[in-house]
């Protein structure tokens, strides 16, 4: 039996998520159901769309057709250009996904890109992003963020804070909880039995010894031996610069980086187009593109639907589906 449809967010209007709602419908036909929650104005002229009451019904929609959820919003999509009185809609559209998800009325949430300074000013968005908000609106104290793809998975143990920041958010007990939930992730979400999970170190070097700031032998290297004694399959703290080249990436499922640009520039180096944002510990499957709203190219017809179509599939097959 196939899951249930996923919820696609719409995200941010003038960005290029109305596009590559359609560019992935017409990319996975009826492989994948997914309908997708915004204003049916703001897709790309000549769209064929079916709007359903139920998202439910989106899997006997016609496969050329979008199946759309309607969620009005104020005013018209103008690519490219940001417009403050729908943030609010943005965020609506988050939410009804997500209830959608806890519900199990939809297998999964998909987010389209959010920009989200758009949505801090224009309404009062407190979240970093989706992966905060998100575990706000399950009531989960942590959760994780993993970019996938077949090339590399890789998580930050620190998300969206100021590099200033780092060092003195870096403790035994984010580090401890983010490996933990990775290990679970990786052996429900990706099938693997027995995760090999590498660490990076903070400092160059892995912090040399000690020669080098002191985060990486007095925090995370005792971690990782307490860890391994518990029989994690741990290495490190590595030196990041040498964790990420073909031979490195073979020895681990997973690499637990220290901050956001330590994880992602690898995998956004590597495998752009198929990267995928994994939320893990929530109650509710949720995958996202990797990329954001790409306003210097939104309504030119020219973005890149490989990572949302990938973020669909990524959602289906942990959800149970099968393509
Ligand atoms: N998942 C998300 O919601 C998400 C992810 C990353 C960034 N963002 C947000 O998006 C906004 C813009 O962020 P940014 O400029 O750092 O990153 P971005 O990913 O929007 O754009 C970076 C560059 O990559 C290009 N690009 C991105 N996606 C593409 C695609 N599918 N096809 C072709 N080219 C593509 C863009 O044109 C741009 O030149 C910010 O508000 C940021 O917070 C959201
Ligand atoms: N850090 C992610 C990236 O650069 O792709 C992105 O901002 C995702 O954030 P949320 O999924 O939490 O919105």
């Amino acid at each position: 039996m196939s899951p249930a449809p996923i919820a696609l967010s719409c995200g941010e209007p003038a960005g290029i998520g109305p596009e590559l709602a359609v560019a992935a419908r017409e990319a996975l036909g009826s492989s994948v159901a997914f309908a997708w929650i915004g204003d049916p104005d703001h897709l790309p002229e000549g769209t064929n769309c079916s709007v359903i009451d139920d998202i439910g019904d989106a899997a006997d929609v016609a496969p050329d057709a979008l199946p759309v959820l309607p969620l009005a919003f104020p005013g018209p999509r103008v690519p490219g250009t940001l417009q403050p009185m729908q943030a609010a809609k943005v965020v609506e559209a988050i939410s009804i996904g997500a209830s959608l998800a806890s519900e199990a009325r939809a297998s999964a949430l998909c987010t389209l890109p959010i920009h989200k300074k758009a949505l801090a000013e224009g309404a009062g968005f407190a979240f970093p992003g989706h992966t905060e908000y998100l575990a706000s609106l399950a009531g989960v104290d942590h959760v994780v963020m993993m970019l996938a793809s077949e090339m590399l998975r890789v998580v930050p143990a620190t998300i969206h804070i100021p590099i200033a920041d780092v060092p003195r958010s870096l403790d035994t007990t984010l580090l401890d909880r983010t490996i933990r939930i990775t290990h679970e992730g990786l052996r429900r979400h990706f099938g693997i039995d027995a995760p090999r999970m590498a660490v990076a170190g903070l400092n160059p070097h892995a912090g040399e010894g000690g020669k080098i700031g002191r985060e990486d032998t007095e925090i995370i290297a005792p971690l990782l031996e307490r860890l391994r004694n518990e029989g994690f399959k741990l290495s490190g703290p590595h030196s990041a610069d040498t964790l990420f080249h073909a031979a490195a990436r073979a020895r681990y499922d997973a690499a637990i980086c220290m901050y956001h640009d330590q994880a992602l520039i690898p995998i956004k180096t590597l495998d752009f187009d198929r990267g995928v944002n994994v939320t893990l510990g929530l109650p509710f499957i949720r995958t996202s593109p990797d990329h954001g709203t790409a306003l210097d190219i939104a309504g030119q017809g020219v973005a890149n639907p490989s990572s949302t179509v990938e973020a669909l599939k990524l959602a289906w097959r942990m959800a149970g589906g099968t393509v």
